[in-house]
């Protein structure tokens, strides 16, 4: 099976409103909710593409309960969330039907013990023999240290686990320190982690620093790879319009399954750039078109170069 953590799981509420104006009051026309968090997103990506998953990270209170209850109806996917005291956060995402924009409010989640912390250390070690590959993904809770991410990078390592490494600021900066095998950062995230607003330069930056393989989500501008095998972009061909909430989600689902599956580098990123766009024109966030999907995996170009041997 694929491991996804997410150890900030959320249940994302969806609204839609005609106009989003501040200091204004607003009738929402419509509300989505769907377990949500960066790992769940990716699990949900790679049971649809046919894979085995098992979530992990913690759930606690209420809006856990109901994350875990629509996790349950995901088929392929195996919930293996810790729980702590406190109460799983929300995400709300607001979507303007006249722009086209959404507008994302992510609460800090819940504040988590040193006793779960370790709980979840010990979680995390007994499903690594299990797993052929690792994703760690997104924001910390408050009360987990920042060096979280390095430090499960390391014991994925230990186990002989590929493990693809999502998230941001110190926590990211730490993590590539402990040398995860890929990390998919977007072009801010990667410009703080190197100091460089030039996604060539930043990426090759990003792999002196531990990284074995990053993957730049550039948004409409696809994906840039800089890897131990070689450089490659890929596009999607026409610039796709909707909600973009869960894109990278996708991106890391595409890497992800193609690693397991042994494709080629530009394979995969052709998976992902393919795989983010259908999820951009999905009505409902986070999910993917599937025909768009299979649709767009013959139209996504890939230029660059193979390494010297
Ligand atoms: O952990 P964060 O960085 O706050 O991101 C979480 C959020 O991002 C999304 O995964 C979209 O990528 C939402 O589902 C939402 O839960």
């Amino acid at each position: 099976m694929i491991l996804t953590v997410t150890l900030n799981t959320a249940l994302d509420i969806t609204y839609r409103v005609r106009s989003l104006r501040p200091h204004a009051s607003h009738r929402v026309s419509e509300v989505t909710e769907r377990p949500g968090g960066k790992g769940v997103n990716v699990a949900r990506v790679l049971a649809a593409l046919g894979h085995e998953v098992t979530v992990t990270g913690f759930t606690g209170g209420a809006t856990g309960r109901v994350v875990q209850e629509r996790l349950a109806s995901v088929p392929g996917v195996v919930d293996a969330l810790v729980p702590v005291s406190g109460a799983t956060r929300r995400t709300i995402a607001v979507a303007d039907e006249q722009t086209g924009d959404t507008t994302q409010l992510n609460e800090p989640g819940p504040m988590v013990t040193p006793t779960e912390w370790s709980a979840f250390q010990e979680a995390y070690e007994d499903l690594l023999p299990s797993a052929s590959a690792v994703a760690l993904c997104g924001s910390l809770p408050p009360g987990v240290p920042v060096g979280a991410y390095a430090g499960l990078v390391r014991t994925a390592r230990a186990a002989g686990v590929p493990v693809l490494l999502d998230t941001s600021g110190e926590a990211l900066r730490r993590g590539v320190a402990a040398r995860p095998d890929i990390i998919k950062p977007n072009a801010d995230e990667l410009a703080e982690l190197t100091g460089s607003h030039e996604p060539l330069r930043a990426t090759q930056d990003a792999r002196r620093r531990g990284a074995g393989a990053v993957v730049a989500s550039l948004g409409p501008g696809g994906l840039l790879a800089a890897t131990r095998e070689g450089r490659w972009r890929a596009t999607p061909p026409t610039s796709v319009r909707g909600n973009p909430t869960g894109a990278g989600d996708s991106v890391v689902a595409g890497l992800l399954s193609g690693s397991v599956e042994h494709l080629p580098w530009p394979d995969r990123l052709v998976r992902a750039v393919a795989l983010s766009a259908a999820t951009v024109q999905a009505p409902v966030a986070g999910e993917f078109d599937r025909g768009v999907f299979e649709e767009l995996l013959g139209r996504v170009a890939v230029s660059g170069e193979v390494s010297a041997a």
